[in-house]
């Protein structure tokens, strides 16, 4: 699989999701993530009507729950034919293994999430009451995530070659909290640019408003490309 830039579809309905995908020129083979705000609205139909349309899928649906409900979740998916799906990496050793074991037999890369990447330090200690740097707490779920069978983690491209040093340089690391120099970071804590990410070792980006927000969607998309690809 090429390096992707990965959009996220982060739309309140399907017709301007649809409009927005229709700026793009046909051979313009994308990468498309959808989120809880589209599948809760729209469902598997929607995800099989992008498929149809030869788009790539990432179903970021990030399963957190006991190990039988998960397994018994990613044996459904896996017929569905999307490229990546994600879980919480949280959800521990025994979710994990279940997920990839319900995701047999398809190409479906299961990807773990690590420390989302809205929190920092100060939530990491604070909120969630975890007694550890947020780099080794990234690290730590990363070889958790790595020695249970999951393909990859999603975590912020800073820390990429912590990652790769702890479990496997083909172990993939697809990384959201993307943000151009311009754009505003909003609810993201550990963002880098495109071109940072690629410097990193990142396998993938994850963009959603810097794209999807921009008065010239399709252009906003190039951009990025040529910031990740130069
Ligand atoms: O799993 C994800 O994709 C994800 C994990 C994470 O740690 N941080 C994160 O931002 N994401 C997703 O990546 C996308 C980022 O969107 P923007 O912040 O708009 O670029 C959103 O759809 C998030 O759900």
């Amino acid at each position: 699989m090429d390096k992707p830039v990965i959009v996220a579809l982060d739309f309140a309905d399907d017709f301007e999701c649809i409009n927005f995908l229709n700026q793009f020129p046909k051979s313009e083979k994308l990468f498309l993530k959808i989120g809880l705000e589209m599948f809760c609205q729209f469902g598997y139909p929607f995800v099989h009507n992008l498929r149809e349309r030869g788009y790539n899928i990432f179903l970021d649906l990030k399963l957190h729950d006991i190990p039988n409900t998960v397994k018994r979740t990613c044996e459904m998916i896996a017929k569905w034919d999307v490229q990546m799906l994600t879980v919480h990496a949280s959800g521990g050793a025994e979710m994990i293994a279940a997920a990839k074991s319900g995701l047999a037999g398809s190409k479906t890369k299961l990807l773990a999430v690590t420390q989302l990447t809205s929190l920092g330090q100060n939530e990491l200690e604070n909120e969630l009451q975890i007694p550890l740097k947020s780099a080794d707490y990234v690290a730590h779920l990363a070889k958790l995530a790595f020695d249970n069978g999951a393909d990859g983690v999603i975590s912020s491209a800073l820390e990429v070659p912590m990652i790769k040093d702890a479990t496997s340089s083909d172990f993939l690391c697809i990384t959201p909290g993307i943000r151009p120099k311009s754009a505003q970071v909003g609810d993201q804590k550990r963002v880098a640019t495109p071109a940072q990410a690629r410097t990193l070792g990142s396998d993938g980006i994850v963009v959603g408003r810097p794209i999807t927000q921009a008065q010239d969607g399709h252009q906003a998309y190039m951009n990025i490309c040529k910031e990740w690809n130069k």
